[in-house]
């Protein structure tokens, strides 16, 4: 096997760049990937043989980045993501400067992770709508059969239905009792489907919601998903659904562009109070929005997203009986003030508050009975412990009421994919709350008022040198800088301000919010002024 390595690296040189797999796995110029996405088909395998032969799921997708980009991420046995030990083992195999390097790095991985050789690697993987995509799935084959790998290619998915295949897989065989799912398309919309429509039996109906799918592969299978659930209970309307022409990718649409722009889509004609909703290019992350009766545009963000579901889930939960069942919300530091205010005051919750990322939100999350985390940006989902799993299944409800109200809270449990956040479910999510509470985007978006706020992009020499602590919230390095930050913030009313190095850009972001809009962008300018200095 050793020589079949080398001879088929040889045939995917790397580049003359260093690579780092960051928040979002390996993501770059798609002419850039081919030796990563060999390299990371090398390693998906060891993952694979290292955890006895669990199935592992490689995702290649640039979600919201411009058409020429790609990527690749790794889904851990439970759908969740990679190990984060694991993510420079990554790093170490991309960078391996020669063919023979790939080898040498493989088999040292082999001995010091204690891996077995002889077990059966199982991989499946894969890929969103890009012109790049099927070279890559190429090079990918090429490692998974240099290694003698057993691999499923999925075609074309969201990168949540793949996280959805591979806990199903893993979840298939004892010591789980009962499977996630069935591991196909039609397994995940009949999941989720009918989960959705048993929580809108007679529920009436709130108007079409005109869904952007950013030119993507959400297109294709939300109309899978609609097609299963019928014209009589979802009426909706998916626009930006050219997969075929690949520019059109992410062009002045999808989850990004409403969230950075502020403004609908322009091919988005909707009456004013009409609900919105845009996907991304990889389908996991979701914004709602709408414009007022004055042309006014209204986001509906991750954290609107998050305060509906942690409100819903509450009263839920205080319906079927379920005693000290706790419930918690988990933000980044980019969450609104307002937010964090709603639900700590109005909703009661506990919040927490991780570094950027979901997978510091979601490893949150699994503290609490039932964690709900979203990105200000629209990536979330929410998790029930096992023991939460367990006492919905098995409660016994003491009337009427409480009875209907379980069957409500099983349905929830099956229309969310907790593998990872997913824009189809949590879009049938928002649907299914909207219709209960009889709300339109106009009532939602009234719950809190967004503080003010700005996010600005500095470019600096060297981002490295800016470390932070609490949550990302405060630099420790360079010294003195959060001193200065603090001097300005105290001048403004309710005023909150904070600097980090960014994930996966070459710059460092602050963010701003104050109780006035011209004082929130005055606070981000001057603190960007100081980071600037460095
Ligand atoms: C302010 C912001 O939106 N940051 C984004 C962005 O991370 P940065 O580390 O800020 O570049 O990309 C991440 C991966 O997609 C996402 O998780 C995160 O929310
Ligand atoms: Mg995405």
């Amino acid at each position: 096997m050793t020589s079949q390595i080398v001879e088929a690296s040889s045939r995917h040189p790397k580049p003359d760049r260093v690579f780092s797999y960051g928040t979002a796995g390996f993501r770059m110029k798609a002419v850039l990937l081919d030796a990563i996405i060999f390299r990371v088909g090398l390693l998906a395998a060891l993952r694979s043989q290292k955890l006895n032969g669990k199935t592992i799921g490689v995702m290649i997708t640039a979600s919201h980045n411009v058409p020429e980009d790609n990527g690749v991420k790794l889904i851990d046995p439970m759908g969740e993501m990679l190990e984060e030990s694991w993510e420079a083992h990554a790093a170490t195999l991309a960078n391996a400067a020669t063919d023979e390097d790939v080898l040498a790095i493989y088999s040292h991985l082999i001995v010091s992770l204690k891996i077995n050789p002889s077990v059966p690697a199982r991989v499946i993987f894969a890929r969103d709508t890009r012109e790049s995509g099927p070279a890559l799935v190429a090079s990918l084959v090429d490692a998974l059969t240099a290694v003698g790998a057993d691999f499923t290619d999925h075609g074309l998915l969201t990168t949540p239905q793949l996280h959805y295949f591979v806990r199903c897989i893993n979840t298939q065989n004892p010591p789980h009792t009962e499977a996630y799912g069935v591991a196909t398309e039609q397994g995940y919309y009949e999941k989720i489907g009918n989960a959705y429509k048993k929580l809108m039996q007679g529920k009436p109906k709130q108007g079409t919601v005109t869904v952007d799918c950013a030119n993507g592969i959400g297109a294709p299978k939300l109309k899978g998903l609609a097609d299963f659930i019928g014209k009589d209970t979802l009426d909706i309307k998916i626009i930006n659904d050219s997969v075929d022409v690949y520019s059109k990718l992410n062009y002045q649409c999808g989850a990004d562009f409403v969230k950075t722009q502020q403004r609908l889509p322009p091919a988005s004609q909707v009456a004013s109070l009409a609900r919105c909703a845009s996907l991304d290019g990889d389908a996991d992350r979701i914004v709602y929005y709408f414009n007022d009766a004055d042309g006014i545009f209204h986001l509906l963000d991750g954290d609107k997203i998050a305060t509906l579901a942690a409100s819903f889930i509450t009263d839920l939960v205080k319906a079927v009986g379920l005693a000290d069942f706790r419930i918690g919300v988990i933000q980044s530091a980019y969450a609104n003030g307002s937010s964090t205010g709603y639900i700590t005051k109005t909703l009661s919750l506990p919040v927490v508050c991780t570094p950027t990322g979901v997978k510091h939100l979601h490893h949150a999350a699994t503290k609490f009975d039932c964690g709900v985390y979203f990105e200000a940006n629209g990536h979330g989902t929410v998790l029930f412990s096992h023991s939460a799993h367990q006492i919905i299944k098995s409660h016994l409800p003491e009337s009427p009421a409480q009875a209907t109200a379980l069957e409500n809270l099983r349905a929830l449990v099956d229309l969310i994919n907790e593998t990872v956040g997913d824009a189809l479910s949590d879009l049938l999510l928002v649907e299914v709350i909207l219709a209960h509470k009889g709300w339109g985007p106009k009532e939602w978006d009234s719950t809190y008022t967004d503080l003010p706020n700005r996010l600005v992009r500095v470019e600096v020499k060297d981002r490295t040198v800016f470390k932070t602590t609490d949550a990302e919230r405060r630099l420790l390095e360079p010294t003195g800088v959060q001193e200065k930050i603090d001097g300005l913030v105290g001048k403004y009313k309710q005023g909150r301000s904070f600097a980090r190095a960014s994930g996966t850009e070459d710059a460092v972001r602050v963010y701003s919010e104050a109780a006035e809009r011209g004082e929130a962008e005055e606070l981000a300018r001057l603190v960007a002024d100081i980071v600037a200095q460095f």
